[in-house]
């Protein structure tokens, strides 16, 4: 980390209680609670549709929540603007490939710091982790390709030094190697910054290799959760994601 960059990283501590959201008449999320203590990667599996997404939006502040608490070091939060919560350095990294696509490289990292020599400060974090996305800089972000423009949500998210990072599907649709790539690099962040990460994924080994921890959620409710070193937790916790 630069001496002059002044934004204090991660260990920061989320505690979630009693939490519900939805869309409409549907409820999502139903009764949720958990926490991550600082430093610590915890993540949320499960299968398509049973709610991964809705409980990252809820948490960001896209979605109302409707009952329920969403603590920031003691802090509430729940139903604080998104704005907000990206200035008390919650980053979002969304499913969907959210970059600009017509700007470069560049441009879509400076979104993510909000002075413009922050961006000089952090790159080298940005070269450790992907070199290849240093070296486009001045590229049009559309013509990356699908892992290159994950490596860029990634990246946006990393210059923007948060102390949480909320990270949805990240190792959706890409190759092992990009895969193993991500892992190493959230596992290096989280020992370098101590940034406390709630990632929600289907991709079993991928989670497993960087989670401390793991919850499973089904039809909007965590129905176990453990310590990945535990010895079962492979086997168990497949047999879980194909039912
Ligand atoms: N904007 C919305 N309006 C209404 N219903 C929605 C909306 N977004 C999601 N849902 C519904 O909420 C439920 C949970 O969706 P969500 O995207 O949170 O699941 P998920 O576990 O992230 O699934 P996936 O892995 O497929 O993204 C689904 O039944 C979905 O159809």
């Amino acid at each position: 980390m630069s001496g002059t960059d002044t934004q204090t990283a991660g260990r920061s501590r989320l505690e979630i209680a009693g939490l519900s959201s939805g869309y409409g008449a549907a409820t999502v999320i139903r009764d949720v609670s958990f926490s991550i203590a600082p430093g610590e990667i915890l993540v949320v599996l499960g299968k398509n549709g049973m709610g991964k997404s809705t409980l990252l939006k809820t948490i960001m502040g896209f979605v109302r929540a409707r009952t329920g608490t969403i603590r920031l070091d003691g802090h509430e939060i729940a139903n604080r603007a998104p704005h907000l919560n990206a200035r008390e350095a919650l980053a979002y990294t969304p499913q969907e490939y959210a970059i600009f696509q017509d700007l470069t490289v560049e441009e879509n990292l400076r979104l993510g710091v909000t002075e413009d020599r922050l961006l000089g400060e952090r790159m080298d974090e940005v070269e450790a982790a992907f070199p290849v996305i240093a070296k486009r800089f001045k590229q049009r972000a559309g013509t990356l390709s699908g892992g290159e423009q994950k490596m860029l949500l990634l990246s946006r998210s990393l210059v923007s030094r948060p102390r949480i990072m909320l990270i949805d599907e990240i190792s959706e649709g890409l190759q092992p190697s990009m895969v193993d790539r991500m892992a190493q690099v959230l596992r290096s962040t989280k020992e370098r910054n101590g940034v406390t990460v709630l990632l929600v994924e289907q991709n079993l080994p991928f989670a497993l290799s960087v989670a401390d921890r793991y919850a499973i959620l089904k039809i909007g409710e965590i129905v176990e959760e453990g310590d990945v070193a535990h010895a079962d937790t492979a086997a168990a916790l497949e047999q879980h994601l194909r039912i």
